[in-house]
């Protein structure tokens, strides 16, 4: 589907709003399958993460000292950050530069947790996703008013508490390891699995200190993915966007 398509479609959600908050840890599966919720829903799809990710690559750009919060706050306050929420092509641009594919990169897997628990940062990032949810309930958005999947670590505590739909996206420590190394390494043998650990333990431990992703807060539906592959949970999360607002795909 076009970007300008939407507009011209019958709206699955019938004229009305849906904000849809979805957390998890590493590997849960929350980027790809709230992306493709937002798809078939018509929704903007709003990658919190990958703005964490923008403002460390900027971080690491401009070589400020990551354990200096002030300064990387200070930086992260210029961060010239312009993010794409069409699900079928999400974008992110930092200034000039496309940094869609460097922000995936192992170095900033590994540096991002340092920026992301600056709660500095997260005061300006937060502004900025709350921002973007806003606009996506207004006419002229991308979805033309009709809402947004934002998926993160606090989209359902801190960002959009007050979301139609709020849901905790987990899945077992071994299925998150498995699938992060089939993404970077493309296997998921025991060496494979063993150079994933860090990117996804390691900074789920630091990332916990700063956010609730590992159990659901009150009035936070969890959907555990372990045993289910990638078109069972959409059907899955689209089920409980269904239960939660009437509105199906
Ligand atoms: N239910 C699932 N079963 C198997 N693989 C999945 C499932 N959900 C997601 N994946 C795959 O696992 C990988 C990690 O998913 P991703 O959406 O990046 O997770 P997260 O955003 O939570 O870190 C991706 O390659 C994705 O396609
Ligand atoms: N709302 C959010 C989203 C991401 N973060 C942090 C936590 C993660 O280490 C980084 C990158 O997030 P991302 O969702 O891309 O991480 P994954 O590799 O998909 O697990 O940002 C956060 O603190 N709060």
């Amino acid at each position: 589907m076009e970007a300008g398509e939407l507009s011209t479609q019958v709206s699955a959600t019938g004229g009305r709003t849906v904000v849809v908050a979805v957390d998890g840890p590493s590997g849960s599966g929350k980027s790809s399958v709230s992306r493709e919720v937002a798809r078939r829903l018509g929704l903007a799809f709003l990658d919190t993460g990958a703005m964490y990710r923008a403002a460390t690559w900027w971080c690491l750009e401009t070589g400020v000292p990551l354990d200096d919060t002030a300064a990387v706050a200070a930086t992260v306050r210029g961060l010239p950050l312009v993010v794409g929420v069409d699900p079928d092509a999400p974008t992110v641009h930092v200034g000039e530069h496309d940094v869609a594919e460097a922000i995936r990169e192992t170095r900033i897997s590994a540096a991002v947790s340092a920026v992301a628990t600056n709660l500095d940062v997260r005061a300006e990032l937060g502004r900025l996703q709350r921002e973007a949810i806003a606009a996506e309930s207004a006419p002229g958005s991308f979805s033309q008013g009709r809402g947004v999947v934002a998926e993160g670590r606090d989209i359902t505590t801190v960002i959009a508490p007050d979301a139609d739909v709020r849901l905790l996206l987990t899945a077992s420590e071994e299925a998150r390891l498995a699938r992060r190394a089939r993404d970077v390494h493309g296997s998921d043998d025991a060496a494979a699995v063993e150079a994933t650990r860090d990117q996804v333990l390691r900074r789920d431990a630091d990332d916990a200190t700063v956010s609730t992703f590992h159990t659901a807060a009150d009035g936070v539906v969890t959907v555990d993915s372990s045993d289910l592959d990638f078109e069972q949970t959409v059907r899955a999360v689209l089920e409980v966007v269904a239960r939660a607002t009437g509105v199906r795909a």
